[in-house]
């Protein structure tokens, strides 16, 4: 029996991700599943072997997963892994198991390992839960399936999960929040729009949203922050709800772009759009290209 299923609190909780190739699709009928939303489709042509569309095979052990080369370029990051809650295991180049990990958004833990790690991430192999809303047990029970199974084959605890290794659980400080002014009490000599005119033009990706980046106060503000970091793009955040050093913000910003709702997302100076867009081009694995521009 798979090992997974020991641990598990429901049925078959884990499905690992694996690469398809171009000639292969997946069944239309297939139910979606947590994470597939990111699975973002064709390469736009570009030829070669098909990074999408992911799918999630029926298999559950860390031996039967598929190893995926983690992309170098932040911009190749773009849909490459799933956003849903999972298991996975970073292997370096030597195919050395280094660290066996959970996460609720397996593709922005990847991202922001692969940008404090870059040496010891070279692939990754990931077992998604099937579960909108996992629990921490499930999620536990993956990981240690994972561990034991690693220690049974090679007798050895990878090296970052070993105690004492904080190399893998650092927290990444998040950027702070940008503010538009030093504080409310203090007079403006530029009007505002003019201060959010320079800001986009200067910063290539701004976000406007409701919250903080650590704590955003919107679904869609979160959601947009959650694409935005698991696609390991370097943007800057403005709360839009901040009346201390953001007052009046959040109407001028809606009369500046013509848009009457947030987020929004600016690059190089123009909005590209709220949740809706920039949530479809992640799916279509249009974020990279845009950045590029
Ligand atoms: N469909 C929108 C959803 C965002 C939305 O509806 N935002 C609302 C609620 S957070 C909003 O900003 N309303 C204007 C306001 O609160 O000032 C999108 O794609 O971004
Ligand atoms: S604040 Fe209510 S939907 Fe965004």
């Amino acid at each position: 029996m798979d090992r997974i299923h020991e641990f598990g609190t429901s049925p078959d909780p884990i499905r690992s991700v694996g690469l398809l190739s171009r000639s292969v699709s997946p069944p239309s009928s297939r139910k979606r599943r947590v994470g597939q939303s990111a699975f973002a489709p064709p390469d736009g042509g570009r030829g070669g072997p098909l990074r999408f569309p992911f799918v999630c095979a029926a298999l559950g052990k860390l031996s039967e997963a598929e190893l995926v080369v983690v992309p170098k370029e932040p911009g190749e990051l773009d849909g490459k892994f799933p956003s849903g809650a999972g298991v996975y295991g970073i292997y370096d180049t030597d195919g050395e198991l280094q660290f066996v990990g959970i996460s609720r958004n397996v593709a922005s833990s990847i991202a922001s390992h692969s940008k404090f790690v870059p040496d010891l991430c070279h692939s990754v192999k990931i077992g998604l839960i099937d579960e909108s809303e996992p629990d921490r047990k499930v999620l536990t029970s993956a990981w240690k399936s994972w561990l034991e199974e690693h220690i049974a084959a090679s007798g050895k605890v990878p090296p970052g999960n070993q105690s004492g290794n904080n190399t893998w659980v650092r927290r990444p400080q998040k950027k702070p929040d940008l503010r538009l002014t030093p504080g409310r009490n203090v007079q403006l000599t530029v009007p505002l729009e003019q201060l959010l005119d320079l800001l986009v033009k200067e910063k290539k990706v701004v976000a406007f949203i409701k919250g903080s980046r650590s704590a955003p106060l919107c679904g869609f503000s979160q959601k947009v922050i959650g694409i935005l970091e698991s696609h390991g793009i370097d943007f800057e955040s403005v709360d839009v709800l901040d009346e201390e050093y953001n007052n009046g913000l959040r109407e001028t910003l809606k009369s500046y772009s013509n848009w009457p709702t947030f987020p929004q997302v600016f690059v190089n100076g123009e909005l590209v759009g709220g949740c809706d867009i920039i949530s479809s081009m992640a799916e279509k694995g249009e974020l990279a290209a845009l950045l590029q521009k």
